[in-house]
C-alpha cells in the first residue's frame, strides 16, 4: 500500500474551470489508492440522472442546510443560482479519522472562506498555460454549451487575478505537461515535514 503523505492538513485545489483539476486529483487517487479522499459537498440542487447521495454530494433539504449554515457547520459555503452548496466541517472530520488526506476541489470564494476560518489546510493553485489553451480544454471537454464557456472563461480571469495575491497558495502549479504537473503536485503534497 502507498504511504500517507506526512502533512495530514487537507490539500485544498482550486483554479479555474476546465485547467485540469479533476484530471490530476484522479492521478493522485489512482497512484495511491486508500490515501486521499475527495470532499463530498452538501448541496440543496436535486440529484442528477446517475448520481448518488454520500458520493457526488449530500442532497439536503434548504431548511437542513440553513440550519447547519447558522450552526456554523460549513468550513465554505456558497450560493449558485437558486441552489446552496457547502462543505461541511463533519464531512472532513469523519474523512480524516478514517487516516485519509482530504482533498476540497474549491472554487475562488470558497478558498477565502476556508482561508478565514482558520482551518489548518495546504492549498494549491493550478493554472494554465495560458488564456487561450484554458478556452481549447473547455471547448475540447465539450461538457459546456457555450453561455456556460463564456461564464467560466470570464470567471477564470478573476481567479487568475486573484491567484497573483502574494501567499494566498502554498504552491501554483501550471498545468502544461500533465506528466510534470502531476509529478509537481505529488511532490508538493509528499514533501517531508520539516
Ligand atoms: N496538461 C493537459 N494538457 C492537455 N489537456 C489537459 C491537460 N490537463 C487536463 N486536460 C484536459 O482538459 C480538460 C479539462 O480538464 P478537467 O475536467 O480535469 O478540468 P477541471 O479543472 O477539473 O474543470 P472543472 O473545474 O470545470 O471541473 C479535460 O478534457 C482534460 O482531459
Amino acid at each position: 500500500m502507498s504511504p500517507l503523505p506526512q502533512d495530514r492538513r487537507p490539500v485544498v485545489i482550486s483554479g479555474p474551470s476546465g485547467v485540469g483539476k479533476g484530471t490530476l486529483f484522479k492521478k493522485l487517487f489512482d497512484a495511491h489508492k486508500d490515501c486521499f479522499a475527495l470532499s463530498v459537498s452538501h448541496t440543496t440542487r436535486a440529484p442528477r440522472a446517475g448520481e448518488a447521495h454520500g458520493v457526488d454530494y449530500f442532497y439536503v433539504p434548504h431548511d437542513d442546510f440553513e440550519a447547519l449554515a447558522r450552526a456554523d457547520g460549513f468550513v465554505e459555503h456558497a450560493k449558485f443560482g437558486s441552489n446552496r452548496y457547502g462543505t461541511s466541517k463533519q464531512t472532513i472530520a469523519d474523512q480524516t479519522a478514517k487516516g485519509r488526506v482530504v482533498v476540497l476541489d474549491i472554487e475562488m470564494e470558497g478558498v477565502k472562506q476556508i482561508k478565514k476560518s482558520g482551518i489548518e489546510a495546504r492549498y494549491v493553485f493550478i493554472k494554465p498555460p495560458s488564456f487561450e489553451e484554458l478556452e481549447r480544454r473547455l471547448r475540447g471537454r465539450g461538457t459546456e454549451d457555450e453561455g456556460s464557456i463564456v461564464k467560466r472563461l470570464e470567471q477564470a480571469r478573476v481567479e487568475l487575478e486573484f491567484a497573483n495575491t502574494p501567499g494566498v497558495h502554498d504552491i501554483i502549479i501550471v498545468n502544461d505537461n500533465i506528466e510534470k504537473a502531476y509529478k509537481e503536485l505529488e511532490d508538493f503534497i509528499y514533501k517531508p515535514v520539516a
